[in-house]
């Protein structure tokens, strides 16, 4: 991925409201980010800390205060937003797929084509007339993945795609993401549940409209363990903390588990960070 040009380039952006008392909300507070393409990038963060304002900046529904946005002019963008029903237009899974592909110059059979691709890509079958409002919560998220998927995206965008979803629909969409990334497709997944930043390429960190980290889960996730001079059997490691906890946020339970497994002296060398990847680990003990 190294050797790709990004094909999305913010330089030091900012998005700034001025708020009722007359101040300066400053929303992106000078941030930069390359993306390239067919690379899974999960942006982190708490509340409040610009994630979203972002994503909305990348998808052109935000102005830029100050800074610069580089993208090609034919570069084609999709957003898929937290609340599934917020972006539903049609009231059946044909009449969603032909507003979502109106504007495509091609014919109507590759658009019947996409449709059944992505269709089937997520998951959903069922029949074009399915009324939308009959799906459940995660069936629609899928169904705006799919229509945005239909849409070849370069950039798909997608602002906690899971956050309503439970478990065996948040494994679909992962699924769903590394299978789209292997053939191009740049994917950034907005999200404060750290467990869904643990299969991507890069993290990047924000905390009050700055990106305070950019970098692999892994070096995120895991602090340099170094070795004490101490006879204490409980606790013979000391550790630094991770810059996913200097910025406050709850590493996922495989992350925390593996901490406290190092700081017992077990787990050298490597850093799990999903639960396979743990029981792999401590099957070898
Ligand atoms: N239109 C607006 N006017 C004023 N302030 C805004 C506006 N939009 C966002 N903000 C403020 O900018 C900051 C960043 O908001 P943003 O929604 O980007 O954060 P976030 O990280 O996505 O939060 P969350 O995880 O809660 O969705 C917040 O303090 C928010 O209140």
């Amino acid at each position: 991925m190294q050797d790709k040009l990004p094909i999305i380039s913010l330089l030091d952006v900012r998005v700034h409201y001025a708020t009722e008392g007359g101040e300066v909300k400053k929303a992106l507070d000078g941030v930069s980010l390359n993306l390239k393409a067919g690379e899974w990038l999960s942006i982190v963060g708490a509340n409040g800390s610009g994630k979203s304002t972002l994503a909305g900046l990348l998808l052109g529904f935000i102005p830029l205060s100050a800074g610069e946005r580089n993208m090609p002019a034919n570069l084609t963008i999709r957003g898929v937003l937290q609340q599934p029903d917020a972006q539903v237009l049609g009231d059946t899974i044909e009449e969603e797929f032909h507003f979502a592909l109106s504007h495509l110059h091609i014919s109507s059979g590759e658009k019947a084509r996409r449709r059944q691709e992505a269709l089937q890509l997520v998951g959903l079958h069922y029949p074009l007339d399915m009324v939308i409002a009959r799906l459940s919560g995660g069936q629609k998220q899928l169904l705006n993945i799919a229509t945005a998927l239909a849409a070849k995206p370069d950039v798909l965008i997608m602002d906690e795609p899971a956050a309503m979803l439970d478990p065996d629909a948040r494994d679909r969409i992962e699924r769903i993401v590394q299978s789209v990334t292997s053939n191009g497709t740049a994917v950034i997944w907005i999200t404060h549940h750290l467990e869904e930043a643990t299969l991507c390429d890069r993290i990047m960190a924000m905390s009050k409209g700055k990106c305070i980290y950019d970098g692999i889960p892994e070096s995120f996730f895991y602090p340099e363990v170094t070795a004490m001079e101490t006879s204490s059997d409980t606790n013979p490691y000391e550790r630094l903390q991770s810059p996913c906890e200097e910025v406050g946020l709850e590493p996922p339970f495989t992350v925390k588990t593996c901490l406290i497994l190092k700081q017992r002296g077990r787990l050298k060398g490597v850093n799990p960070l999903r639960p396979e990847q743990l029981a792999k680990e401590a099957a070898r003990w």
